[in-house]
């Protein structure tokens, strides 16, 4: 395991990102409705970029998490033994809080974070089941002329083969997007360092600060 590359991320540098993000976001007019955290990771970067896109006058924009844990799925594929991956839902949305304007995402901006794009798998899932929740509901409420907008938020996109895509308009328009595009290493994110005055020097001497 010693050629494994790690690279050590520090939380000033994730502030930065989202920052950064949010600045995009705001520049474009495209200030989200709502906030869909992926638990764990996704709910920090979440929280974070939550502050720089509010506005004065505006009210907090609400966090909600979703809570999505990949398994690894033994199966047999042409009789051979295969590795996949499969989503497990743990937690959904709840509107149950919220005021009445939060009834559904039917018409909502909505802004999917989460920490890092590794396979794709999750948050192609989690785009695709919200779509479709989306489309079932503005069925059943009779709203099918509403336009929902769905972007996707992540600290790290690893650059590498993914295992699912993402919908072709939402990449193509620009409503993918990316603190930061990183190798295929092993990215070690400063919520998991036992000993994070060393996490963050190493992050430092890498210059992810
Ligand atoms: O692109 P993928 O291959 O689907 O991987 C990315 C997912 O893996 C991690 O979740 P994990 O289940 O490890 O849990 P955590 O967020 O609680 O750390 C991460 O938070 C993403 O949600």
């Amino acid at each position: 395991m010693s050629d494994v590359q790690k690279i050590y991320i520090s939380y000033n540098n994730i502030h930065k990102l989202c920052q950064k993000i949010a600045n995009e976001i705001l520049e474009r007019n495209e200030r989200p409705d709502i906030i869909i955290g992926i638990s764990g990771g996704g709910l920090i970067p979440a929280r974070i970029i939550r502050t720089f896109l509010k506005q004065q006058g505006q009210k907090n924009i609400p966090i909600q998490a979703i809570g999505l844990s990949l398994y690894e799925d033994m199966g047999l594929e042409d009789g051979v033994e295969k590795i996949g991956k499969e989503v497990i839902r743990t937690q959904w949305l709840d509107f149950g809080a919220l005021s009445e304007h939060f009834d559904s995402l039917i018409g909502k901006k909505i802004l999917i974070v989460d920490e890092v794009d590794d396979t794709r798998t999750t948050l192609h899932y989690a785009i695709s089941e919200l779509q479709k929740e989306v489309k079932e509901q503005q069925v059943k409420l009779n709203r099918l002329d509403e336009e929902t907008a769905f972007s996707i938020f992540v600290l790290h996109n690893k650059d590498k083969p993914k295992r699912a895509e993402l919908p072709k308009d939402l990449m193509e328009s620009g409503h993918y997007l990316v603190g930061e595009t990183v190798p295929d290493e092993w990215l070690c994110y400063p919520w998991e360092a036992d000993d994070i005055e060393e996490h963050t020097r190493l992050a430092k001497l890498q210059g992810n600060d």
